[in-house]
């Protein structure tokens, strides 16, 4: 689809849990020059948030002081690009100016976050919060405010509620044991591995959140009706960014034709 407007170019990127989201919308921002926002790290934030103030996610009475936190909890983000294209960009998080990129990732905070991203007034508090983000780093003049070209998003709703109107919407899947694999690997590798921790778990828990993040009310993870769909399942890292990538710019080069025949 042409693009009518000059506004940067934006790529939505949705999937179940370990899809590859993050390290694939990172690396793609990083090889065109876009800003990129984690959404789910607001989710995590929450969570941990309510976590460190001894509430529990699971009771459902809980969810109104949730909503409070998600509401007053101040939320950064700080990706740092590399200039070499095969270095991983990595993203500090910030929670009420603490850095929390390593706390809100542990498998306590995963365990609880789906149920904390199903609260609809959550959703509404870091709808506004995203949104706001994404107005200062890619604002709706040519350029972005950061100086960057566009802005890649990644998380659950991306391509149906935050971004509708997004320029390329990938909904990214990969076979559920190939995502534990990486997920425990992942876990392992940054020492957040808990002890005894094991394959069937991890993917028990996985699917344990997709059904959550599917079936919820507000927002479900759902692929968009015109969302590429990329399994990554047998792809590696480098081939899912770079058919991302290559698909951007076939979009890029089919806008600014048909503007010039205009
Ligand atoms: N194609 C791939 N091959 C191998 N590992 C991958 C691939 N894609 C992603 N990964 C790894 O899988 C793990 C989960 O990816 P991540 O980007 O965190 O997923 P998500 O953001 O969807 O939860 C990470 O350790 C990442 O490096
Ligand atoms: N836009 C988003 C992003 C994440 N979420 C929810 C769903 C997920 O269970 C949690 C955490 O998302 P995150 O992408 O960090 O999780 P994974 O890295 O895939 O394990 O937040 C959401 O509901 N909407």
């Amino acid at each position: 689809m042409a693009r009518k407007d000059t506004r940067p170019f934006q790529v939505a990127i949705d999937g179940p849990a370990a899809s590859g989201k993050s390290t694939t919308a990172k690396m793609v921002a990083q090889r065109l020059g876009f800003d990129y926002i984690d959404t789910g790290a607001f989710y995590r934030c929450v969570t941990l948030a309510a976590l460190s103030k001894g509430i529990d996610p699971s009771k459902p009475s809980q969810a109104s002081q949730i909503s409070n936190l998600a509401q007053s909890s101040q939320i950064g983000l700080k990706t740092v690009f590399s200039n070499s294209s095969s270095s991983l960009p990595t993203t500090r998080v910030f929670l009420d100016k603490k850095d929390v990129s390593s706390d809100i990732r542990t498998e306590t905070v995963s365990k609880h976050v789906s149920a904390v991203a199903a609260i609809g007034p959550v959703r509404e508090a870091v709808l506004q919060k995203v949104r706001d983000m994404g107005a200062t780093s890619a604002s709706t003049s040519q350029e972005s405010n950061s100086g960057r070209a566009g802005l890649v998003m990644d998380g659950r709703d991306i391509g149906t509620v935050v971004l509708p109107n997004a320029d390329l919407k990938i909904f990214l899947v990969a076979d559920s044991r190939v995502r534990a694999e990486r997920r425990l690997q992942e876990l392992a590798k940054s020492g957040r591995k808990e002890e005894g921790l094991d394959l069937e778990t991890v993917q028990k828990d996985l699917e344990r959140r997709d059904e959550l993040d599917r079936t919820r009310e507000a927002s479900p993870l759902r692929k968009a009706d015109d969302a590429v769909e990329l399994d990554t399942s047998h792809l590696t890292i480098e081939g899912q960014v770079d058919a991302i990538v290559q698909e951007v710019y076939r979009r890029q080069k089919a806008a600014s034709s048909s503007t010039s025949s205009q």
